[in-house]
């Protein structure tokens, strides 16, 4: 049988002022699956994903990546196998620096970070050109242009491709599409659908937007009150409807 890539189990955080915010919360990802996380604001889902990114300490319960137990593995030391968009276009790529640096940078996840701007050949450009194109938002046209003053939609983008350059062990998308306008923030979806299949990613995506929810991923789980209370895959995922989604929307 398939072993989960990751687990959590009964994975808890309580703060200082004695709130639970994850619920001994359980859950396995295995290979390939590509999981978007639906949930009510202030449900955990942004606390289950810094769980896991290491940016929030478990109060109790464990992480384990391939059986070994990482709880106590700094957010720095995850970034070798954890890759994570945010939602915000700023965060994610360093504005001063071009497209091409960023994405230069970006081949260097989980090892020392040192960029010598002689390292971007021709060829390295011309593979960066073939790959921006891909956005279909003229991304690559733009590859000698400060990030800083790309639209958000190109700088999302970019955002999207810096994680996925080195292919990450698992793939956190905390609404990456939620700041951006309609046509682009489905141009970005099918481009994110695209990559996690056909580079066979495993990925978690966080959205507010059920049809999103609905269309994309083998399995879907909700969170409420920091447990899940819905898991479903395949088939069963297949079947559901928006209507069903709304009956987990409990306040
Ligand atoms: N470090 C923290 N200290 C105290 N409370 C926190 C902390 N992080 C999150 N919370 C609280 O925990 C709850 C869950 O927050 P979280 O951001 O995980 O929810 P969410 O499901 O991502 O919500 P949204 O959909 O609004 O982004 C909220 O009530 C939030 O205020």
């Amino acid at each position: 049988m398939t072993k989960p890539v990751f687990s959590l189990k009964d994975a808890t955080v309580t703060v200082s002022n004695g709130t639970t915010i994850l619920n001994n919360l359980n859950l396995d990802i295995y290979p390939e699956d590509f999981i978007t996380v639906l949930g009510t604001n202030g449900a955990g889902k942004s606390t289950l994903f810094n769980v896991i990114s290491g940016d929030l300490p478990l109060t109790s319960g464990s992480l384990e990546h391939n059986g070994q137990d990482i709880s106590h593995l700094s957010a720095v030391k995850r970034t070798s196998f954890l890759a994570r968009v945010f939602q915000d276009p700023k965060l994610g790529t360093a504005p001063r620096m071009t497209v091409a640096e960023n994405l230069l940078l970006a081949e260097k996840r989980g090892s020392k970070r040192t960029l010598k701007s002689r390292q971007l050949t021709k060829e390295k450009l011309a593979a960066y050109y073939d790959l921006t194109k891909t956005m279909g938002n003229n991304l690559e046209e733009r590859l000698q242009t400060a990030t800083g003053s790309l639209s958000g939609g190109q700088r999302q983008a970019l955002s999207f491709l810096m994680a996925t350059r080195v292919k990450p062990g698992l793939l956190l998308l905390d609404e990456h599409t939620a700041a951006l306008d309609p046509k682009t923030s489905d141009q970005l979806m099918a481009a994110t659908n695209q990559q996690v299949k056909g580079n066979q990613l495993t990925a978690l995506m966080i959205t507010h937007n059920l049809k999103d929810a609905l269309t994309y991923g083998n399995r879907l789980i909700v969170l409420n009150a920091g447990q899940i209370v819905l898991d479903v895959r395949d088939n069963e995922k297949e079947k559901l409807t928006e209507a069903d989604l709304l009956t987990y929307f409990v306040h």
